[in-house]
């Protein structure tokens, strides 16, 4: 039974719900309500898709039998929400939160960390308040599909990553589940390291995000807002992984004057380990 909604996705059909396609070099004509009397709206013009050869008086039951070919509906698109800021910010708070929400509505999910965030453990994700969620905790995202399993991969709606500064196969990942796979992403990580630079994959993802949410802590020294994060100790690799004992979120004033003070500090510990080398 053909309806006018039936004709409508014929001819305007929504890319998410058919892949219409009709032969080249096609030329169907402006349809107005003449050519479909059954048209309810004789105000509403149907626009053409795409020309066909088909002549102007064709119905559309020949268009629909003989020229459209419908792929069965495809997964629903998935989504990618990014969470960033300093330490101390409530980026894990925040993740915490929105997947708890997302399982009380009934959607099936999962969390995921860095196999390298040993602070409180490798099976649960920890706020710095304590509220802790189970996790998997893995050296790669890539490995998530088979040490989940494969079938309740395919059931799964959303996943949460804390820590994403440590995945390098993040951009990769999140690209795969949202596109491909129709999964909804939710990703927690540092945007900046203690030098205030990209850390990790995490600002590569901007370009994939449904969403971005940039957070803020408040400085130790002010209480103002705290965008960066300061590392008090003098150890200078970028991954050191710690929590108030080697780091504190600062403002931008007490960031740069912090950072003059630990830089200043930093070279006389290089100094005088280098005379301690030399006296050895
Ligand atoms: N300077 C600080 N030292 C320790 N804990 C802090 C400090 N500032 C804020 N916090 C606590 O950390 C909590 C945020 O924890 P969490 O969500 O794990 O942050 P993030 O994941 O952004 O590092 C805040 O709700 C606050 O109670
Ligand atoms: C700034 C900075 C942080 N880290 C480490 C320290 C922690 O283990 C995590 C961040 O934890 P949070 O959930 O954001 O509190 O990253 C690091 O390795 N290098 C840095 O420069
Ligand atoms: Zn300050």
């Amino acid at each position: 039974m053909l309806t006018i909604s039936r004709m409508k996705s014929i001819l305007t059909p929504t890319l998410s719900a058919f892949t219409l396609q009709l032969p080249k070099a096609t030329h169907l004509p402006l349809l107005t309500s003449k050519s479909f009397p059954c048209n309810p709206n004789p105000t509403t013009t149907l626009l053409p898709l795409k020309p066909t050869t088909l002549s102007p008086t064709c119905s559309i039951h020949s268009i629909q039998s003989r020229d459209v070919h419908m792929e069965p509906t495809t997964l629903p698109p998935g989504e990618i929400h990014v969470i960033v800021g300093p330490m101390f910010a409530g980026k894990t708070t925040t993740l915490l939160r929105r997947i708890q929400s997302e399982s009380s509505n009934g959607r099936s999910v999962a969390l995921i960390k860095s196999n390298k965030d040993t602070r409180y453990g490798l099976d649960s994700i920890v706020t710095h308040d304590g509220a802790k969620l189970p996790c998997l905790a893995l050296p790669a995202l890539s490995s998530f599909r088979q040490k989940f399993g494969l079938d309740a991969y395919d059931k799964l709606d959303v996943i949460g990553i804390d820590e994403a500064q440590f995945f390098e196969d993040l951009y990769d990942f999140c690209r795969e589940a949202a596109d491909n796979d129709g999964k909804t992403v939710i990703v927690a990580g540092l945007d900046g390291d203690y030098l205030r630079r990209s850390f990790g994959s995490v600002l590569d993802i901007i370009p994939l995000a449904d969403s971005v949410t940039k957070l803020t802590s408040r400085c130790e020294l002010c209480g103002k807002r705290a965008f960066f994060t300061l590392r008090k100790t003098e150890e200078a690799q970028t991954e050191l992984i710690g929590g108030a004992d080697v780091y504190m979120p600062v403002c931008r004033k007490h960031y740069v004057s912090g950072q003059v003070v630990m830089e200043a500090a930093r070279t006389v510990l290089e100094s005088q380990n280098v005379q301690c080398v030399s006296y050895a």
